[in-house]
C-alpha cells in the first residue's frame, strides 16, 4: 500500500473528522453562517502565511534539487490560493493590510508551529508528514463534494470549493503526496511510527481550525 494511503488509514478516527466536520458539510451545503465563514477565512490567511514558511524550510532541509524545486512550486501554488482570500475579503471590505494585522486565533497558532516545529526539530520526511494532511485533506474535501453532489446551485460558497477541486490545486495536493511517499522509501519502522504520530496530530489539528471556525475563537 502507498504510505500515504497507510497514513490515512492510520488516523483514520481523526481523519473523518476532518474531511466530514460539520463545517465542511455546511459549507458544501451552503447553509454554513457566514459570520463562521469569515472567522475561518481570515484565520486561514495567516494560516497559509506561516504554511508558506514550512515550504521554505523544506527548500533549506532539501537533499536535491528536485526537492527544492517540489518546495519552492508549492510555496507559488499558495501564493495563488491566497488570491481566493484576497478576492473573497475585498468582497467583505476587508484590506490585506488589515488581514495581516488580524489576531491570530489559538488553533492557528497551535497547528502552524507545530508544523515549523516538526520541520526545524526533524527530518525532510517529518516535515512532509506535518504537511501533507492539509494538502491532502482539502483535495480529498473538495471531491467529496463534488462526487456527492453536496453544492446547491446557488452555493454562496462555491468559489472556493472549486478552488480546491481544481486541477492545479488537486496537482499540487498530489505532487506533496509524491514527495512524502519518496521520502517514506527506504525509512525504518519506528521513522515510520513517528511519521505516523505527526501525520495523526496534523490531521487533529485540521479538525480543530474546522471547530475554531464554528466556534468564532
Ligand atoms: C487549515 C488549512 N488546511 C489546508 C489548507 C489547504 O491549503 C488550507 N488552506 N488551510
Amino acid at each position: 500500500m502507498l504510505t500515504c494511503q497507510q497514513l490515512i488509514q492510520g488516523s483514520s478516527i481523526h481523519w473523518k473528522n476532518y474531511i466530514e466536520h460539520h463545517f465542511v458539510l455546511q459549507l458544501a451545503q451552503g447553509t454554513l453562517p457566514i459570520i463562521n465563514f469569515q472567522h475561518y477565512l481570515k484565520q486561514d490567511y495567516l494560516y497559509l502565511f506561516h504554511y508558506s514558511r514550512a515550504f521554505g524550510l523544506a527548500v533549506y532541509k532539501a537533499d536535491t534539487f528536485a526537492q527544492m524545486n517540489a518546495a519552492q512550486q508549492v510555496v507559488q501554488s499558495i501564493l495563488e490560493e491566497i488570491e481566493l482570500h484576497i478576492s473573497y475579503c475585498k468582497e467583505w471590505g476587508i484590506s490585506k493590510e488589515e488581514l495581516q494585522q488580524l489576531s491570530e486565533s489559538p488553533a492557528c497558532i497551535a497547528y502552524t508551529r507545530y508544523v515549523l516545529d516538526c520541520g526545524m526539530h526533524g527530518t525532510l520526511a517529518e516535515l512532509y508528514a506535518a504537511i501533507a494532511p492539509c494538502a491532502l485533506g482539502y483535495a480529498e474535501v473538495s471531491r467529496m463534494i463534488n462526487e456527492r453532489q453536496l453544492s446547491p446551485s446557488n452555493n454562496p460558497y462555491q468559489k472556493w470549493i472549486d478552488n480546491y477541486a481544481s486541477p492545479g490545486f488537486q496537482h499540487s495536493a498530489a505532487q506533496i503526496g509524491a514527495t512524502l511517499e519518496q521520502l517514506c522509501q527506504f525509512i525504518t519502522l519506528s521513522q515510520l511510527q513517528k511519521i505516523q504520530e505527526i501525520f495523526t496530530t496534523a490531521t487533529r489539528m485540521e479538525v480543530a481550525f474546522w471547530q475554531m471556525g464554528l466556534d468564532l475563537n
